[in-house]
């Protein structure tokens, strides 16, 4: 039998690092390899926390197959960067990232197998593939996507929420106009995609794309039922890019 992948796992006290390293501890074929967090952060399953700073040191001396990144758009650049630089494969799950960053992202891609997801349920990859066919069945409709989250997330709209909007302009290009919201005299134009993002309570993530003609609608919701989802994909990601050529991947080509 092959040895275990060894994750390292960064944002590791986050809601997602620690379900991440939970899980890596739990399954066969992955194994936790060290953890980093920003700030100071007691051992998760048995494993310790050590300092972000010490990351381009321990990816040097503990020499992890590949890292999970779960962390915010600015530290998943640098983390990266310093994976790019030890030669280290990166799965990150990280959303909002600005123009520059993604950019960054691409240039790391470049030096080392970087795989980067907006969403690890395998759910939401059956809902893009429902998403695009629904959306050109009916090229006339209306289109709306609403996210709900959880009262702690930084970033609107969600990650997989643009993954989508890009899904239907893809289908749909007279659509070129995405409407965060409506408020006052708002009259609906036919080109554009109403966006909105609810934040309430301790949901963990939730996507409906509802499209609509004159005398029928159709919806379709993707709901999250806890944050193992995430993890076990981003898992199942992260052995999979193990061995892979420098590049750019995302969770369809684990899936394919
Ligand atoms: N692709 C997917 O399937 C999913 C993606 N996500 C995305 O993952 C990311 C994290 O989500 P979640 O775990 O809920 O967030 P949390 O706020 O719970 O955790 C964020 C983690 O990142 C660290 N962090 C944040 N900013 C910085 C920084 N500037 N420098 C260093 N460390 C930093 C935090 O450290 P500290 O403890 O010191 O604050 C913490 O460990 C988000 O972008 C979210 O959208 C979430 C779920 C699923
Ligand atoms: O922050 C979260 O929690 C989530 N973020 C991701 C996103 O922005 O799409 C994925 C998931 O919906 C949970």
């Amino acid at each position: 039998m092959s040895d275990p992948v060894r994750v390292a796992v960064t944002g590791a006290g986050g809601r997602m690092g620690r379900e991440v390293i939970e899980a890596a501890a739990s399954r066969a074929g992955v194994t936790p390899a060290f953890a980093v967090n920003r700030s100071e952060t007691a051992a998760i399953a048995g494993v310790d926390v050590e300092p972000a700073g010490q990351l381009s040191e321990l990816l040097t001396t503990d020499d992890p197959d590949v890292l999970v990144d779960f962390t915010g758009p600015e530290s998943a650049v640098r983390y990266v960067e310093a994976c790019a630089a030890a030669d280290v494969p990166v799965v990150t799950g990280t959303t909002g990232f600005d123009s520059s960053g993604t950019e960054r992202l691409r240039a790391a891609s470049r030096e080392i197998p970087l795989l980067k997801a907006s969403n690890f349920a395998r759910g939401v990859a059956a809902l893009r593939r429902a998403v695009r066919e629904a959306v050109a069945a009916v090229p006339a409709y209306d289109v709306e996507v609403t996210e709900t989250h959880h009262n702690g997330k930084r970033d609107a709209p969600s990650g997989t929420a643009k993954t989508i909007l890009g899904d239907i302009e893809s289908v749909r290009t007279d659509l070129d106009e995405r409407t965060h919201g409506r408020e006052g005299e708002a009259p609906r134009r036919r080109n554009e995609i109403g966006v909105h993002a609810r934040r309430a309570g301790d949901v963990t993530g939730e996507h409906e794309v509802l499209l609509a003609g004159n005398r029928e609608t159709i919806s379709l919701t993707h709901r999250a039922g806890d944050r193992a989802v995430f993890a076990e994909g981003a898992l199942d990601a992260a052995a999979w890019l193990v061995g892979r050529d420098p590049g750019w991947y995302d969770f369809d080509d684990v899936l394919e």
